[in-house]
């Protein structure tokens, strides 16, 4: 009776470890950790692994979970994670019985909505719960939707965000997901995908508006100077707090910035992390022009509609002769920023930052 019994668990068990590979959605990261923490257990025993240093979060994070299983039995645990396992199937089931199809679906995109219409492609950054922090699949995903735009029958290409906020900026948990190289191939990893990014904002070849709704941080900020237009909202601020976070200007900044507003006031923001509002960024030529937030979706749209009349071939010339004897410059440019970036990321200054924001004694 107990050997069947305890058959019958093992082959659930490996039923329950196909299941978990072929859920739809993604369970998150507490009920991930517990599922490592049972499957660790259940096959391995009580967790005697040396524990990983502190800048190593998320082996960290692993390794709690697992400690904390302290002496369970093999046989309860893989228990333990076959009826995880199946409450987990059945919830995310019917979850998505009651949301049939959401539009975020039907797009292809997970971070993004993307919309096209009265010739405009409208890319909205869309994780509002985490003020459009930018995660490595939001990179990808608006690398990818760019290519498409600039391919598209729209005039203009419109960037801007849902929620209060237009984007924190860099995600700060894109540092915690260390490969097996360590954090050397990680800041590398993470130099080789901020120069293809910043680089699709260099190349991109129709007019490209930034609608900016709130708050805007890090390199939200600084890629706007390779923007052809930016609206801002009156709520909207612009901060670059590089220094505080032991890192340095990207998004081509050191460049765009130093001729847009000139090194003093540039240094203030790239350097000492200054604040701007949307009336001072606009001062300083960074921003197009100001709405107040009351009228500024209704103003904003009004204008991107007229502009997306205009003849489409002649506004991609006029950038083209407004830009692109810029080009090798900016790309020349971004290259030597990500280079030194990918130092920074490695220093203690750095990584001191991150892990106060994930540890949650710090925000800007
Ligand atoms: C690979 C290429 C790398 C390119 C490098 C670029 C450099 C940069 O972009 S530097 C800028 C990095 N951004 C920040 O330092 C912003 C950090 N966030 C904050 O200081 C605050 O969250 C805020 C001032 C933006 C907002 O504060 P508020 O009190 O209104 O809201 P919160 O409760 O803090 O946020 C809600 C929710 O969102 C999460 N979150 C916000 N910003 C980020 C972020 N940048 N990275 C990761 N997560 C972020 C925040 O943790 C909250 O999540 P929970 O609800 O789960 O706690």
């Amino acid at each position: 009776m107990n050997r069947a019994a305890m058959t019958a668990s093992q082959k659930d068990f490996e039923n329950a470890m196909n299941q978990v590979k072929l859920l739809k959605k993604d369970p998150g990261n507490e009920v991930k950790l517990k599922l490592y923490a049972l499957y660790k257990q259940a096959t391995e025993g009580p967790c005697n692994m040396p524990k990983p240093g502190v800048f190593d979060l998320i082996n960290k994070a692993k390794w709690d979970a697992w400690n904390t299983l302290g002496s369970l039995p093999k046989e309860t645990a893989r228990q333990n994670y076959v009826d995880l396992v199946s409450s987990l199937s059945s919830s995310l089931e019917s979850s998505s019985q009651v949301e049939p199809g959401t539009d975020r679906k039907s797009t292809g995109y997970e971070t993004l909505m993307v919309t096209s219409e009265d010739g405009i492609t409208k890319i909205t950054l869309n994780r509002p719960a985490k003020k459009n922090a930018i995660n490595v699949e939001m990179y990808h995903e608006i690398m990818r939707a760019l290519k498409a735009a600039s391919k598209d029958d729209s005039s203009i290409t419109v960037l801007t965000g849902n929620g209060d906020y237009y984007s924190s900026g860099n995600d700060l948990t894109n540092f915690t997901d260390i490969p097996p190289g360590g954090v050397e191939e990680k800041a590398k990893n993470s130099a080789i995908l901020l120069r293809e990014f910043v680089g699709c904002f260099i190349d991109f070849p129709k007019p490209l508006i930034a609608v900016v709704n709130g708050p805007a941080v890090g390199i939200s900020v600084t890629i706007l100077g390779l923007f052809d237009a930016v609206y801002a909202s009156d709520r909207a601020t612009f901060h670059t707090p590089f220094s505080h976070l032991g890192q340095s200007p990207e998004g081509c900044s050191s460049y765009t910035f130093l001729k847009i507003m000139g090194p003093a006031k540039a240094t203030e923001m790239l350097v000492f992390g200054k604040k701007l509002t949307a009336g001072e960024a606009c001062a300083q030529g960074l921003v197009t022009a100001v709405f107040p937030d009351s009228t500024f979706q209704k103003e904003v749209w009004t204008r991107l509609k007229a502009f997306a009349k205009l003849p489409p071939n002649a506004m991609r010339i006029s950038k083209e002769v407004i830009r692109n004897r810029e080009k090798e410059k900016l790309h020349a440019v971004n290259a030597e920023e990500c280079s030194v970036l990918q130092e920074r990321w490695l220093s203690d200054e750095c990584m001191n930052a991150v892990v106060n924001f994930l540890s949650r004694k710090s925000k800007l």
